[in-house]
Parts: C-alpha cells; structure tokens; sequence
C-alpha cells in the first residue's frame, strides 16, 4: 500500500531571507494540496488518523506530506521539510537541507536580496540542490518584480527570469510555484531493497511516543519490528511505528523507503540518542558507512541561570531536566554564586536560543529567573601546558598561570544600503572587527564582510545594526574558529565587594569603556541606601572606574500622613515584594535586573 513510485516524489524546502513571506507560502501550499492519494482515501489510513486526534497529539512537526494533483493528471507526493530561519540553528539547517532535492527561494518583491538570502541559497548550492527562485508580496505596491530578478541573476547566478511572480498572501500564482516544483525539483533516488541508510534531520520528545525521529530515507527500507541502530550515538531500539505527518496528524503507515521523508518512533527516551545529522541503520544488515556531514552541535554562548526565590532551585533543574528530554542541544550544570546562591551555568547554541529556554522557563514552568551576562568559551592555555575551554568568567586561573587567551571569531556578512556603510563600518571597528572587503550588489546597495569576536555581537550587535541603518541592514554571521586576543577579566565592586556574578571578560581594550558604562548603569539600577555606596569596575585588583550612588533615607511611610493604617500596611507590604526581586551583597540590595545591565551597554 505504501510503496510510492519514487518518480512521483518531491522532497524540497523553502528558504528566504527572514519575514519575506516563507511560513505564508508553506500555508498556501499546505491549503491548496491534498492531504491523501486518491488511493490512501479508501485506505484505513483515517481510522488511525481518529485515533491520533483522540489522543490529541498535537506536535508541530518539521516536515508536512502532502498530494499535489498535478496539470498532467498525475498525483505527486510534496515532503515540505521545515528549516530554522536563524544562524543559531544553521546545523539544522544544514542537515534539513541534506534531507531535501530541492529548495524554494522566496525573495521579497520590495525588500531584494538580504544577507539571509544569499546565506541560505549558499547553503543550499553547497548541498547541490536545486533552486527554485519565486517573487513574492507582488501585491505590494512598493514591490519592484523585475529589478528583483535582475538581481537575483546578478548577485546569485540562478536563472529567474521565469520566476513565478507571486503573492502568497492572496494565493496569486501560487499555483505556478506547485507546477514549479513538480519540473523542476528531481525526484529523490535510493534502492528500496539496499542496507537501510537514512538521515535524522529532526527529533522531538512526545511523552507518549517516546523520541520521533523525523527522517529521509536515502537507501533501503525501515518498517514496524525494524532493529535500528544510530551510527554516531549507538543507540539501538525496535521500530514501533513509522509513518509521516500531515495536516497535523501524525499518519502511520506500513514502511518507508528510499526516496521518502517520514518519521520513526522506538520507544527511545532521549533526544540525545537521536542526534540531528545521525544515520539510522538496521543492526541485522547495517550499511556500510554512514552519511557524511555529522557532527555533534555543541553550544556557543554560556550563562547563569539562577530562580529568583532561591527556593525553587530544584523546580528549575526540574525544567531544565524536562527541557533537555527535547532538545539535545541545551547544556546545564549546577553553580554557585556568592551574589545569588545556587543556580546553573547553562550552555546554549546562540542568544536566540537562549532567549527561548528563558521564555519557556518563565511561562511554562513559572519561574522567576536571574539571568547573567551571557559570555562565550574562551580557550585559555595555561603555562603548566594545560588548555580550559572557560565558561565561566569566574574560573579564570590567575593572571601568572596564563600563558595566553583565545577567543572565537565569526566571518559576518553584512548587507546594506550605501548611505549607511560608514555607521555601519564605523560600527564593526568598535567592534573589533576586521574588515575583509566589500562588494556592490547593485547601485544603492553593499555586502560589508568582517571577521567579528563572536564575544562582540552576542550581546547586542544586531540592535545597535538595525539602529544604526535604520533597519536597512541585514546580517549572518558562521564561527570561524579561534584566535588569540589580549583578553582581561573585568571585576564589578560594590559597596567595595566583588559581586562574582557581574564579572566578565573584555578584550583589554574595551574594558576601561566597558567598565565605565558598566558603573554608570549600575548606579542607576540600584536604588540609594542609608549609606553612599562606591560602585568600581577593576581589572586584576587595580580600579578603573567608579560611581557612587549617593546615601538616603528610603521612608515608604513618608507619604502617609495621618493614621490610615490599612494603607500604611499596604506600602509596606509592596516594599516587602520589592525586596523580593533584590539580591543582598554584603549589606547592599541589587536589583535582579542589574544582572543584565550588562546586555545594553551601546548606547548611540
Ligand atoms: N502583502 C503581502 N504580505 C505578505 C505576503 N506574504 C507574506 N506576507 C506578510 O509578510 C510577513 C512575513 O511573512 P511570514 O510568512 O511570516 O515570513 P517568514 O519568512 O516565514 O518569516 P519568519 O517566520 O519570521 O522567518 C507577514 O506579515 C505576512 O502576512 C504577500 O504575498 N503579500
């Protein structure tokens, strides 16, 4: 029943610069395509369907099959494969890429090519897939179709003139798009009766279920009572089921085979055993060699995580514990902090991706969190011969016990319009960048490309780019490796003790700068206490900078004149509140927020 003439199937992406229209078109798409064949209709297939409704699984998969009836009467399968839209997850992206035969370009009609653009379309001709260019938002009045496609056949070299011209908002020529895929996307290839060889391109954790592997089958075949074996981690496990999704329904069905894009339950428990980029193979007659291009995703930026009422620490190791069932790529271990007790130094894939751990942990698990400045893995080499890759500022050996100090650089290309390439260069020099060249991709518009500490754009590179372009540049950026930098460790004092938790690593020189906007902001954020309170930032026990925030009498009850008890306690009790969200140092409260005072040091 469920072999497919490979002939008939189309395994494809769409890619496009962020906000150019991509999740709209993956609709139309989805709206105006089928869910079954003609022939599955008849099939059982709905009854399991019913079943999945009822126990209402509801996982947003990364890939969606649909039935295409196409202009030749004849029914194509389209596998949409999702791909992440940020350089955090480019990984991912890579690997979901390698599952398809083909991408969908989706460019602005008004916007042009952006930095993401060519990003993507680079990644995709490096896994030799064919481009399909369309233009978008063609309903727009700004939209500009045809200067648009001149520049996609002069910057990328993809022949565009026939480019479907559309609008995925109305479902305009969208239809073209469809016939699009179907010529010009190759159908996939893979012998169905060779040693089962497939690519994991996505797992998520279902409590149900178990880990879902969502998979291309590149060669053979993997059905129920399967023995499979991951070729990186090891893992083993009996297939339970295999299917696909498909209108938010995961669909099972009999087997899959070559050519074909579906996932796979095992009853595994873990992500971690079904890493993105593994090969899946059947124990009992395993392939030869797995697919190329694995590797294990290791996390770029590192911070503290710590509950804001200390009581919860276990609550958020709960979390953290339940978040990583789902997510291979989040790394946690315990830590202390004199300043704001125990906590966990977590590691993450980019600022984004630690953005969506906080949010998640704050509103699905209801915790409060103090966050510090997130800082990247500085590689420091000792002069006993000993190399530590540094996550926490706090570890770093004594000065006489380093030989020297590496940091991770990224190549960044950057997009943007001419009028504002001096802010914008302007803007990398601070950043310590080095600038490579620049191309003109046609008269008003220019690629800038820098190589960046990754330490430099963390924070708040893309903030102050789109502030200083006034939103007109765009940006991507892939870690280039390490290089050596004369890097110091910057101390906060407060009321003269070190607050461990605001330390941080600066090249030696930005820490005076750094320091000094450190000291102002910090005055600010924390509130006059009955005595005055020094604020230092120092490098190595030596001072280099200071603030004093002023000493004052705080009386809540002030205000309250005349007896009004009931008010009186009211005052007090919000006072209560509000030292809840303040972390005693010695005998001076700082607001939680001060923790992250550090993040928005640009202030132009
Ligand atoms: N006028 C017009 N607006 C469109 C069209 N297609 C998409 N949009 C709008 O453009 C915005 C971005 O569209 P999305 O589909 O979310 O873009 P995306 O590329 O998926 O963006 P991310 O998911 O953020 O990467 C939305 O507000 C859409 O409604 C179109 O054809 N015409």
């Amino acid at each position: 029943m469920t072999t497919f003439d490979q002939s008939k199937i189309r395994n494809f992406c769409i890619i496009a610069h962020i906000d150019h229209g991509k999740s709209t078109l993956a609709d139309r798409i989805i709206e105006m395509t089928g869910l079954l064949t003609s022939r599955e209709m008849q099939a059982q297939v709905l009854d399991n369907m019913d079943l999945e409704r009822e126990r209402g699984i509801t996982i947003k998969a990364q890939t969606v099959r649909t039935v295409y009836k196409a202009e030749d009467g004849e029914e194509y399968i389209f596998n949409l494969i999702d791909t992440p839209g940020h350089v955090d997850f480019n990984y991912e992206v890579s690997r979901s890429l390698a599952a398809c035969d083909g991408a969908v370009l989706v460019v602005d009609a008004a916007q042009g090519i952006e930095a993401q653009t060519l990003a993507n379309v680079y990644l995709a001709l490096d896994h030799d897939l064919d481009v399909i260019p369309v233009i978008n938002k063609i309903d727009l009045p700004s939209a500009e179709p045809q200067r648009v496609i001149d520049e996609i056949e002069d910057v990328i070299g993809l022949e565009a003139q026939d480019a479907p011209q559309i609008s995925a908002k109305t479902g305009l020529n969208v239809e073209q798009v469809l016939e699009a895929i179907v010529h010009k996307i190759p159908a996939p290839t893979g012998d169905p009766k060779a040693p089962l060889k497939a690519l994991i391109f996505d797992s998520v954790y279902d409590s149900y279920k178990g880990v879902i592997i969502f998979c291309r089958i590149k060669e053979g075949t993997v059905k129920k009572g399967t023995i499979i074996q991951m070729m990186a981690t090891g893992a083993e496990e009996e297939v339970v089921e295999v299917g696909y999704f498909g209108a938010g329904q995961f669909i099972p069905c009999d087997e899959l085979s070559a050519g074909m894009v579906g996932y796979i339950t095992a009853s595994i428990k873990n992500v971690r055993d079904t890493r993105v980029g593994d090969t899946i193979t059947d124990r009992d007659n395993p392939c030869d060699a797995p697919l190329p291009g694995y590797k294990k995703v290791l996390p770029m930026v590192y911070c503290g995580l710590y509950p804001a009422d200390g009581a919860k620490y276990p609550d958020l190791r709960d979390a953290l514990e339940k978040l990583q069932l789902n997510d291979a790529s989040l790394q946690f271990e315990p830590e202390t902090s004199i300043a704001l007790g125990f906590g966990f130094r977590c590691g993450f894939l980019g600022l984004l991706h630690l953005e969506i751990i906080q949010e998640r942990l704050e509103r699905e698990y209801n915790l409060d969190l103090v966050t510090t400045a997130p800082g990247v893995i500085y590689k420091v080499y000792k002069t006993n011969g000993e190399v530590i890759d540094l996550t926490n500022p706090s570890n770093l050996p004594d000065p006489s016990e380093i030989e020297h100090m590496e940091e991770p650089f990224v190549s960044a290309e950057i997009m943007v319009t001419t009028e504002f390439i001096g802010s914008i260069m302007e803007l990398c020099q601070e950043r310590r960048g080095v600038y490579l060249g620049m191309e003109y991709m046609e008269e008003t518009r220019a690629l800038l490309k820098y190589e960046l500490p990754l330490n430099e754009i963390i924070y708040d590179f893309f903030d102050a780019l789109k502030s200083r372009s006034r939103g007109y540049a765009s940006f991507d950026y892939e870690m280039k490796g390490y290089v050596q930098a004369d890097l110091v460790k910057l101390d906060i004092l407060i009321n003269k003790e070190e607050v461990d938790a605001l330390s941080f690593i600066v090249h030696s020189s930005t820490a005076y700068e750094r320091g000094r906007k450190m000291c102002e902001k910090l005055k600010d954020e924390i509130p006059r206490h009955l005595f005055e309170i020094p604020i230092q930032a120092a490098v190595g026990g030596k001072v280099i900078a200071r603030e004093t925030v002023r000493a004052m009498r705080k009386d809540v009850l002030a205000k309250c004149y005349g007896g009004d008890i009931s008010r009186k306690k009211k005052l007090l009790e919000k006072q209560k509140e509000g030292k809840k969200r303040m972390r005693q140092v010695g005998n001076v409260e700082i607001p939680q927020k001060a923790f992250m005072s550090v993040l928005k040091l640009d202030d132009k």
